[in-house]
């Protein structure tokens, strides 16, 4: 018996933490080469296509940062189901419904992980079979964090951060600390490129150190390196100076180490269980250097289909 088509699909995916990133200078095309090591955590936005009889896709957003989403065709998830349509020759007839649960402009890759959740989304209502190496490619044009949002667990991110490769990693846990306001990415990229001018920037490459206290799943050594480990963080405090006091209210909490997620404006910690998770978070909240806080687990799977 073959299945009934379906009218409408839920996909579900992960935030993500860069637990390193190692930051090269500007290239040509305006990219930095990157060696990032992508962590996906258990905070997740849903996407829900519905077909619609309509000629192109459109959108709605509902959650705490829903008001910071754009609902044009500039959305990443909008664009995902074009450029899908557009591969399979037919009209993207589709709502995208957004349950948002990633802070907007946080640098836990919100967006990229809507676009890589509407992608698999009609894939899936247009019984398309896209092969899952072309899902990955066309995740790469939509931004350099969609494959990742795509495919979720752990991964060394080459190239602009599109290139992925699986690495192994033990579970941990976090808390996240949501700042208020975003931060830009691109303009936290500039920073980078002003603080670092006339320095010598070496060609980024994933740390031994790193890779051998994720795959241990030994929290204490995976502390011992995180402090250091994010290139864009001298950035992002640039930008954002009151990003240290979170950062101080962390460690003081007890958290074994906090570094900035990406290009922040979010704080990403470390705790050694669930236990430490809560007491971090309440810790953090009543601190009042933050907006709110949420706590998850690694990893995460990728983007997924909801039965
Ligand atoms: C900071 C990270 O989140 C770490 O995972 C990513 O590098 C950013 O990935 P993203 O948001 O998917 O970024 P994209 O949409 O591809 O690019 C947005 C802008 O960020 C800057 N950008 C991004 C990635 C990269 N390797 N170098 C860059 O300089 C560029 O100014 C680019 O125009
Ligand atoms: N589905 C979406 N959700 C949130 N923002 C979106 C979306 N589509 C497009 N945007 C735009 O992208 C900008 C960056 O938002 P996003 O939440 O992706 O930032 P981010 O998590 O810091 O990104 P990254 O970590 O990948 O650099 C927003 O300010 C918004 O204008």
């Amino acid at each position: 018996m073959s299945a009934a088509p379906r009218t409408a699909v839920t996909v579900r995916v992960p935030a993500k933490v860069n637990v390193q990133l190692a930051v090269g200078t500007a290239r040509p095309d305006g990219f930095h080469d990157l060696a990032s090591v992508f962590l996906a955590v258990s905070l997740y936005d849903e996407v829900t296509a519905t077909a619609t009889t309509g000629d192109g896709p459109t959108v709605s957003c509902e959650g705490p940062d829903s008001d910071q989403v754009p609902l044009d065709r500039t959305n990443l998830a909008a664009r995902a189901a074009e450029v899908l349509a557009a591969r399979a020759g037919i009209t993207p007839a589709v709502h995208l419904h957004i349950a948002k649960n990633i802070p907007v402009a946080g640098g836990m890759a919100g967006g990229s992980a809507d676009g890589a959740a509407a992608l698999l989304a009609c894939d899936a209502l247009w019984g398309l079979g896209t092969p899952r190496e072309e899902l990955l490619e066309i995740c790469a044009g939509l931004g350099s964090d969609v494959p990742f949002s795509l495919a979720g667990g752990a991964a060394l991110g080459t190239g602009r951060g599109e290139l992925l490769t699986p690495v192994e990693t033990g579970g941990f846990h976090w808390v996240f600390a949501v700042a208020h306001g975003g931060l830009s990415t691109p303009a936290v990229f500039r920073e980078f490129d002003r603080l670092t001018e006339g320095t010598e920037v070496p060609v980024p490459q994933a740390s031994p150190e790193l890779l051998a206290a994720l795959a241990s799943g030994d929290p204490d050594a995976l502390a011992a390196v995180l402090p250091r480990s994010n290139g864009l963080q001298p950035a992002a405090l640039s930008l954002r100076p009151e990003l240290a006091e979170t950062l101080e209210a962390g460690i003081a909490a007890g958290a074994l180490a906090g570094l900035v997620s990406g290009s922040g404006p979010t704080t990403a910690f470390l705790v050694r269980d669930a236990d430490a998770a809560a007491k971090v978070a309440a810790e953090l909240e009543a601190s009042g250097t933050c907006r709110a806080t949420r706590v998850t687990a690694s990893p995460a799977a990728g983007a997924t289909v909801l039965a």
